[in-house]
């Protein structure tokens, strides 16, 4: 009997134990834990509780992995730029999934490396300004879609709009294949493609399956737009495989549009509830872009890096709504990140949100002050506290371009609309301060919790409204941006 017992019991204190000495990892170490059940929530939402609750550097496991969490700018310092090497990967994807795994996004250092310098021929200076007549022409694509709407002040849901209008760009500015999404928002085959990429529940290999994205691709890489594509991109697409270059399409098209509709979204969001700004960027493209002699505004790629307002304006939005909300790097092999042991295969986080609201580095972080981002007070952000882009070798690749994409934009839509806030854009100003609330509760774990919270703030709104905040709180990505449009009149059209 006794036999019978130590034998049926024997596993089960083995396995105890070896799950204590897994969990007690970053215990042995003397790292704070995070034991909280981290799933429910956004990412931006739970690593910012981690860190309010536990301090710069925390651990916590995905099973029994080991995983690191940064908001030390020293360690992000090492990781991100001098000891790079170290912690050179993304994460893997989870199964073999070509082509997107032969993309720069996923690829592997040392094979990365050859990518990425092929790729990065792509946003030299040179090229950036020879996509702005990309970037022209796509406008005056835009504008056929809204002035309509603009004569008549209705509400636009910009979401879609900006989805159409940074997917035309990028596609006809990198992978120059022009798929006209903005005759159409909403309905592209090719964008809802590539959407269904980024959805994690389908999976990506599934999601891989339409034929579609790649034979769009392939048939449209400079093919019609250039048939006589500069010769230092017809030499870097020499270096690559067939798959190389359409994993490169699609990291380029996947990283590169919903990121920066997402951030034309919270800067006409934030115009609309905060109108002095409209104002003052209105005042300096007037001074910066206006020429009295031809009674014109002339706008070219300098003059736009000359506008310390509107630099400013963009780079506030980019700190309070970032696009991305964390970023991770993979340990290479087994090592020491300033006394910390790492093995092989530990996930590194730097969750960009929590950093860029955390009030050691920008004092009352929830307020939206762009001040901080002029000339005289630039020097107070600590290196490597601000990173909407990341930083170091695998910084974000196309971040001139998308600050381009941005400005120009930003300028030529100020130079031509108005843009004013109905209820739905209220409430959304309302949604982000309650996650916002939520997430400074320091013991709120769970979601449903979360919602409870949420549920008793909402009470006396409408119940629209929480349709809407559900949403975001499952995406954590914008699924609508609903905006007043109206004609500018006090301004000459460019
Ligand atoms: C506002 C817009 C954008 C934001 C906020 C953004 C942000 C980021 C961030 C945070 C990363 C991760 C960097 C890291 O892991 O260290 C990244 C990577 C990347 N981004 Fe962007 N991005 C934007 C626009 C673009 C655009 C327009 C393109 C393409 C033209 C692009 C292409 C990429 C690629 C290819 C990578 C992977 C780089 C690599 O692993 O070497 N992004 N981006």
């Amino acid at each position: 009997m006794l036999l019978a017992t130590l034998f049926i019991l024997s596993p089960i204190v083995l396995t105890i134990g070896l799950l204590w000495q897994k969990w007690r990892f970053w215990r042995r170490q003397g790292i704070p834990t995070d034991w909280s059940a981290r799933s429910g929530q956004p990412f931006h939402i739970s690593d910012n509780e981690c860190h309010r609750k536990h301090g710069k550097v925390v651990g916590f496991y995905e099973g029994l992995r080991p995983c690191l969490s940064i908001t030390d700018p020293n360690l992000i310092r090492k990781v991100l730029v001098t000891d790079f090497h170290k912690f050179a990967n993304h994460r893997e994807l989870p199964a073999e999934c070509e082509p997107i795994e032969k993309g720069v996004f996923f690829t592997p250092y040392p094979q990365w490396k050859r990518i990425r310098a092929l790729h990065s021929t792509a946003f030299t200076t040179g090229r950036l300004k020879a996509m702005l007549p990309i970037m022209s022409d796509t406008f005056d694509r835009l504008v056929t879609l809204l002035d309509p709407k603009a004569r008549d002040s209705q509400v636009v849901d910009f979401r879609t709009v900006y989805d159409s209008f940074t997917f035309d760009v990028i596609t006809r500015a990198v992978a120059g294949a022009d798929t006209n999404a903005l005759s159409h928002p909403g309905h592209n085959p090719l964008l809802k493609a590539i959407q269904l990429i980024f959805q994690a529940d389908l999976g990506l290999k599934q999601a891989l399956v339409p034929d579609l994205l790649q034979h769009s691709i392939n048939a449209s890489v400079w093919a019609d737009r250039y048939p006589n594509p500069p010769v230092d991109v017809n030499k870097a697409f020499d270096k690559l495989t067939e798959v190389e270059v359409i994993g490169m399409s699609m990291s380029m098209l996947g990283a590169g549009y919903e990121t920066t509709a997402s951030q034309l979204c919270y800067i006409t969001r934030i115009l609309a509830l905060k109108p002095l700004y409209q104002t003052k960027l209105v005042h300096e493209i007037h001074n910066t872009l206006y020429t009295k002699d031809t009674n014109e505004l002339s706008m070219d790629y300098e003059k736009l890096q000359k506008m310390p307002f509107l630099d400013a304006f963009i780079k506030e939005v980019m700190r309070v709504n970032c696009s991305v909300t964390r970023v991770d790097r993979i340990v290479t092999n087994d090592t020491y990140l300033e006394g910390i042991y790492l093995p092989k295969d530990t996930p590194i986080i730097i969750p960009i949100w929590a950093l860029h609201i955390d009030p050691d580095h920008f004092p009352e972080p929830m307020e939206f002050k762009l001040e901080r981002f002029l000339h005289d007070n630039i020097d107070t952000i600590k290196p490597y506290t601000y990173l909407p882009f990341a930083t170091g070798p695998r910084n974000c690749i196309g971040y001139r371009f998308a600050l381009l994409e941005l400005k120009y934009t930003l300028v030529k839509l100020l130079c031509r609309y108005e843009f004013v806030a109905c209820n739905e854009t209220k409430d959304m100003d309302c949604f982000n301060q309650l996650i916002q609330l939520a997430s400074l509760k320091p013991y709120c774990k769970q979601g449903c919790i979360f919602i409870v919270e949420i549920n008793e703030f909402v009470a006396c709104d409408e119940t629209e409204d929480m349709e809407c905040f559900n949403q975001l709180i499952q995406l954590a990505s914008l699924k609508r941006m609903m905006v007043k449009i109206k004609q500018r009149d006090d301004f000459n059209k460019t």
